[in-house]
């Protein structure tokens, strides 16, 4: 077992002791180190590299018009609270040359959302890693999702959505190119 993780192990049974729990009953005895790994999976991110997830599966293709991924279900930790955001990534972009392998898209997504995040970070660091790889001409990331900081505690909103874009290259600089995307996405009701 890493030290770091049971390190980690060790701050989650300060945690439960500090909530008032007895941490070595029956049922909380193992739980700061599931608590632990849990929490590393979440933020497994860390660990990871753009190169490396992409394994050069960057194809050489004419393709030249917009190419759409939608609805990449996609689970986040927000960093005020640690606590999960949940919601859809929609991803396009304007390949020049090169298409990218299909899943790295949902790959990309998880890298950046297995991290301590804010909606709007996340979005960003997602369309810039995509336009990194492929070079395309243009990229578009939409998030849309729901805060479990805004709905278990705070405020409690329970029906609120954030809804956050980025738009790099074309799609900034083209009206319709940003209209033809938010209408494939259904965004432009
Ligand atoms: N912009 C943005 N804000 C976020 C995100 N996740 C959480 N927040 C907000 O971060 C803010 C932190 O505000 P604070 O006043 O320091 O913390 P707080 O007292 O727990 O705030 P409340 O949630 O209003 O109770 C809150 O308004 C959260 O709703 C995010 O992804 N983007
Ligand atoms: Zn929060």
């Amino acid at each position: 077992m890493s030290k770091l993780l049971d390190d980690l192990a060790g701050h989650y049974r300060a945690i439960i002791e500090g909530l008032g729990e007895d941490s070595h009953r029956e049922g909380l005895r193992d739980t700061p180190m599931r608590a632990a790994k849990a929490m590393q999976f979440l933020t497994r991110g860390y660990q990871q590299d753009l190169d490396e997830l992409v394994n050069n599966a960057v194809f050489e293709s004419s393709m030249d018009e917009m190419v759409v991924v939608q609805d990449i279900e996609l689970y986040s930790m927000c960093e005020h609270h640690m606590l999960p955001f949940i919601g859809k990534c929609h991803i396009a972009y304007m390949p020049q040359g090169k298409v990218l392998g299909l899943s790295k898209f949902a790959r990309i997504v998880d890298m950046y959302a297995r991290r301590l995040q804010i909606q709007e970070n996340l979005t960003r660091e997602i369309a810039e890693a995509i336009e990194r790889v492929t070079k395309a001409k243009g990229v578009a990331v939409v998030i849309e999702a729901q805060h479990m900081c805004m709905m278990m505690r705070g405020v409690e909103k329970q029906n609120s959505r954030m809804k956050t874009s980025v738009m790099l290259g074309q799609f900034r600089t083209s009206q319709a190119t940003r209209t033809e995307f938010l209408n494939l996405i259904g965004h432009n009701r």
